[in-house]
């Protein structure tokens, strides 16, 4: 295992023999078809690794996410991972469907490399419409919508990529993200796509550039707005040069009641001309349409039919809780299916998700934490412990309903739905409103890129469950009932939705 000077993992050349799961996206891609179960893949790659005998479930599903690093309980498993999303990659109504291949995108050489190096064979549906018109010239503005865990990542990240010129230590692409998390993934995807290449990188997150730094010329620099603010007027990166400017999560990026602000702020101090402004998100609600179309002026558009916005391979639940001390138990009696893989329980508030998971562990469960209220440094050291699974429950807020993606992520659970931000909704508790986005991105955490996921909704009264019924007529999806008090009747619901 060896760590960079950010701390993420480096990749495991495609084919290697694997000494240690889940270190990096790219490798646990290659990981994630282990065992039964995930036939529909296309990325045919292999990986003989360790197998922890204890992940064995109730379920009956394989050992698909062996873990951490004690290896008292490892046994060298011969069998082959082959990751066949050929079925998936080659359904032309699929989101993962193309016609072509990365070659026929008119990618670099050195990019190339680097992406079958992270064991992609195929583009995705997304990759294939927008790589073409992203790569253009001139430059043209993107905006971009498809479903989640779709691969638009790949999309920016290999234009800012393609876009760099290496002889010049400049910085030429700047990528703006809602949080510090989805910062430094997408960094470990610049990382891994430019592998091949001399790229350099800097992060603009909280505390990721020591004080006194005058200057910052890295070619591509990846941060959350308010750090990147901060830089930019004290003028430590020098964006003359700045040829792309890209925004994940777009709408959050935008919204006026969040990062809007700040998102403008920085796009005012950029150059005025010749950049390629690259907007991305699986959703873009239609008070932020109007925005993005003046913020990305004349730009390609690719978007989604409002029933296409979620994907079907997460089988949407509820469960009917009788209040909310009720809902604790619930949780608790799930606790032994939420760590077959891994899960994300999603509360409102900071003091929710830190109540519960001090109960939890009180009483003898193994739970982490996650919110914005917590310090950079204890942030990523959650964050990276859940992804390279010694935690296997995450208990959060909205901090990461974006974007994170972790592939052994089967169970989602949003222990209170969504709402909309309380200074949008009226002081009357029944007016509040269920926050769409927010739901469909949280579900997003799990089913990446084809697998099967499962999402559990909290309901415990009348308005959670009418808020529910407002989720499924937006999302055009079915929530199907699951019982509180049958264990056997959950467990079997949830071996039908993960198979
Ligand atoms: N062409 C490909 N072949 C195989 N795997 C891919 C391909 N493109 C992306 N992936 C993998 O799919 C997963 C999801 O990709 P990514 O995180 O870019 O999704 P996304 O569309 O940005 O999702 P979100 O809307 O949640 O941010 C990642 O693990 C990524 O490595």
């Amino acid at each position: 295992m060896q760590k960079d000077a950010d701390g993420f993992y480096t990749p495991v050349p495609a084919g290697m023999p694997c000494p240690q799961h889940m270190r990096t996206r790219s490798h646990a891609y290659r990981l994630s078809g282990q065992g039964k179960g995930e036939g529909e893949g296309g990325a045919r790659t292999e990986c003989r690794g360790y197998v922890r005998l204890r992940a064995v479930s109730v379920l009956g599903i394989h050992p698909r996410f062996p873990a951490a690093d004690d290896n008292t309980d490892l046994i060298r498993s011969t069998f082959e991972v082959s990751v066949t999303l050929a079925d998936q990659q080659a359904d032309p109504n699929s989101p993962l469907y193309s016609a072509k291949t990365f070659e026929q995108l008119g990618l670099h050489a050195d990019l190339l490399k680097g992406i079958y190096d992270m064991g992609f064979s195929k583009p995705s549906k997304i990759q294939e419409r927008a790589l073409p018109l992203l790569l253009s010239n001139p430059p043209t503005n993107m905006i971009g919508q498809s479903q989640s865990g779709t691969g638009k990542t790949a999309a920016f990240v290999l234009t800012m990529l393609s876009r760099v010129d290496f002889t010049k230590n400049k910085t030429q692409a700047i990528c703006l993200a809602p949080s510090r998390e989805l910062a430094r993934q997408i960094m470990s995807v610049v990382v891994a796509m430019g592998k091949f290449t001399p790229v350099q990188t800097e992060y603009a997150i909280k505390d990721s550039i020591p004080r006194g730094t005058t200057s910052v010329s890295a070619h591509v620099v990846v941060g959350t707005p308010g750090t990147m603010t901060d830089l930019l007027r004290r003028k430590v990166i020098d964006v003359s040069e700045v040829k792309v400017f890209v925004l994940d999560e777009a709408d959050n990026m935008l919204d006026q009641d969040g990062l809007g602000d700040q998102t403008l702020r920085v796009k005012n101090m950029l150059p005025r001309t010749g950049m390629q402004i690259i907007l991305f998100s699986a959703t873009f609600p239609d008070h932020v349409r109007t925005f993005a179309a003046k913020f990305a002026p004349s730009a390609n558009k690719i978007e989604l039919k409002k029933n296409e916005v979620t994907v079907d391979n997460i089988r949407q639940c509820y469960m009917d809780c009788k209040n909310e001390e009720h809902k604790y138990d619930v949780l608790v009696s799930l606790y032994h299916l939420l760590t077959i893989g891994q899960s994300i329980i999603f509360c409102q508030h900071r003091h929710t998700a830190d109540r519960i998971a001090q109960r939890m562990t009180a009483e003898g469960h193994k739970v982490a934490s996650l919110h914005g209220a917590k310090d950079a440094s204890e942030r990523d050291a959650i964050i990276d412990s859940f992804r390279e699974g010694r935690e296997k429950v995450l208990i959060t807020t909205n901090v990461i309903a974006r974007g994170i993606d972790i592939l052994q992520v089967n169970m989602v659970v949003n222990y209170d739905l969504p709402l909309l931000n309380e200074r949008d909704n009226h002081r009357n508790k029944s007016d509040a409103r269920p926050d769409i986005e927010t739901y469909i991105h949280r579900i997003g955490r799990t089913g990446r890129f084809g697998r099967k996921g499962l999402s559990i909704n909290f309901v415990h009264n009348k308005e959670t469950w009418a808020h529910m019924e407002q989720i499924e007529e937006a999302t055009g999806r079915k929530i199907i009932r699951i019982g509180t008090d049958d264990y056997d009747e959950m467990e079997e619901q949830l071996k039908k939705a993960l198979k």
